[in-house]
């Protein structure tokens, strides 16, 4: 028996964050593990158009939670959807909700947070935020970490008589084994870059190849914190913890093998209606990077936009081009930095753990085989983010086969533009080609004649 899960059994759960892509997975598992918890109350707020209560019907009818409804069939009476918004005075929750989540709660698991790299800090008048932003962050990326080192600090001054637990998970990417392999359901971090470079959209990226790529499961992050869960409520430590789910340490992988990983899978599983064959150059020099970006990703979207125009279509491509570099610019600060994480803490927790639990709520990243995962990753982001169904493979190898015919036609096209106007300006260039032909020919008569000889 897995005491982890004997534990959340009669609970009352809230999580914040659950509409999200880590809460989404943390409320599957525990729905999963422990099927007679009490409840899961659940912070939602109205977002595009969806109500509190069809944001968590969607949820609930999803592919994700397919095995939990054959486990708990009355899964929707055990969520508990409360209105709220998290930027506002007490969440804007109603008094009745808060009455009974402070008297109800025994565990909360706090996931929500806004994950953009460049949103605004907000107190103050925009223009002295603006002002004050760079000597607030100091050498901080981005107000993202800045203000994730703020909950933190927050979490920890206010905590009082409470048992807490921080955990810091690195790039969190698609489910490794739970509920199954690949499941992801937003573009952040690595996954949206696949798709750029899958659909043939990204082809250079300023990067260092040999800096550890952290990325970790989700499925692994949510086990981390289900038994971070369990021991800081049983055991109590005097202090608050931290632990780092991480796999640099533990089990690295870099860049170089990544992006090789992430090739490799869309030869055998291309994504459909490529814009130009996927290729990944990872190049660690400034001016290089800015000549492949005017040379793979500009050049290529004004042309394309130019035969848009031209067939009396409506140019985009330099626009999603545009926006794609943005992104791509605020991600290499993770992708030029390799980061040493004491996973001293998470280790102790797995030592802590019964054989039972530690195969229920495996965490241990040394046992992840990254190239079957990266594999099933990019098979996830096309099946879940992309929605492409595995029968379009063939049609989409043709494309690609298209794809590259055009490239060495156009690539052929522009060398004898040069070359013709290298011959008309150049004599030097005349004197080469003329000895190149007459090799040629010379060539071609010898072995006509020995040829001839024979017969
Ligand atoms: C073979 C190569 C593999 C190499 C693999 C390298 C992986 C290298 C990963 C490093 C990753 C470190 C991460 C560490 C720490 C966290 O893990 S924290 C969680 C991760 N957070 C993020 O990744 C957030 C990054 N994104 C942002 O901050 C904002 O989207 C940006 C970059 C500022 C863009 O803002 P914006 O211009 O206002 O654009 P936004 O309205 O958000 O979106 C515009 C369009 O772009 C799309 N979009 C948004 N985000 C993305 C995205 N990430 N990608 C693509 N499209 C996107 C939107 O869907 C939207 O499309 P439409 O709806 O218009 O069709
Ligand atoms: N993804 C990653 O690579 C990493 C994530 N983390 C941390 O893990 C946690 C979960 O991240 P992840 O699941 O990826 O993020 P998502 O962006 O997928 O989910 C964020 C969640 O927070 C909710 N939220 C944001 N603002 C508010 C608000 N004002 N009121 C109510 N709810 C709000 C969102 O609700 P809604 O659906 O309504 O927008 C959503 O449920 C975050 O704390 C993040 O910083 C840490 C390291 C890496």
């Amino acid at each position: 028996m897995s005491m982890i899960a004997a534990f959340y059994s009669g609970k009352s759960i809230l999580i914040t964050g659950a509409t999200g892509f880590m809460g989404k997975v943390l409320m599957e598992k525990l729905f999963r593990t422990s099927p007679d918890l009490k409840v899961i109350y659940i912070l939602v707020r109205p977002k595009a158009g969806q109500t509190t209560q069809q944001r968590v019907f969607q949820i609930l009818n999803s592919k994700l939670f397919e095995k939990v409804k054959e486990i708990c069939p009355n899964v929707h009476e055990k969520i508990r959807a409360i209105y709220a918004d998290l930027n506002q005075n007490d969440f804007a929750i109603s008094k009745e909700d808060m009455q009974e989540l402070l008297s109800c709660t025994n565990i909360v698991f706090h996931c929500a947070a806004t994950v953009r790299f460049d949103d605004h800090l907000r107190w103050l008048d925009d223009a002295i935020i603006d002002e004050i932003t760079p000597k607030l962050i100091g050498d901080r990326p981005n107000i993202y970490t800045y203000t994730k080192a703020l909950g933190e600090m927050v979490v920890q001054q206010e905590s009082e008589n409470l048992n807490i637990a921080i955990i810091r998970p690195s790039i969190v990417g698609a489910t490794w084994q739970e509920p199954f392999p690949g499941w992801v359901d937003n573009l952040n971090g690595p996954s949206g870059l696949i798709i750029a470079a899958g659909k043939g959209f990204l082809r250079s990226i300023r990067a260092t190849p040999m800096a550890v790529a952290d990325l970790i499961p989700v499925d692994t992050v949510v086990n981390l914190t289900l038994a971070v869960g369990w021991y800081t409520a049983v055991h109590r430590p005097k202090s608050t913890l931290i632990y780092h789910c991480t796999s640099g340490n533990l089990n690295p992988c870099n860049w170089r093998e990544m992006g090789f990983q992430v090739l490799a899978t869309f030869e055998k599983v291309p994504f459909e209606r490529a814009f130009r064959r996927p290729n990944a150059d990872f190049t660690t020099n400034t001016i290089t990077s800015q000549y492949w970006n005017a040379v793979s990703h500009r050049a290529p979207a004004i042309i394309y936009d130019f035969y848009l125009r031209l067939t009396g279509r409506k140019p985009r491509m330099t626009k999603v081009m545009n926006r794609l570099l943005k992104t791509v610019s605020m991600l290499e600060y993770f992708v030029n930095r390799s980061w040493e994480w004491s996973t001293y803490n998470t280790e102790m927790l797995m030592s802590e753990l019964s054989p039972e639990d530690q195969r229920v709520f495996n965490f241990d990243v040394r046992q992840l085989n990254w190239l079957e995962y990266i594999e099933n990753y990019v098979l996830g982001v096309k099946k879940y983010l992309l929605k492409e169904d595995m029968a379009g493979i063939p049609e989409a190898k043709q494309h690609l086969k298209r794809l590259r015919n055009i490239h060495y036609l156009f690539n052929t096209a522009l060398l004898l533009i040069a070359w013709r106007l290298l011959i008309a300006r150049s004599q030097m260039a005349r004197n080469v080609w003329f000895f190149i032909v007459s090799f040629c020919y010379k060539f071609l008569s010898y072995f006509r004649a020995s040829s001839t000889l024979k017969v």
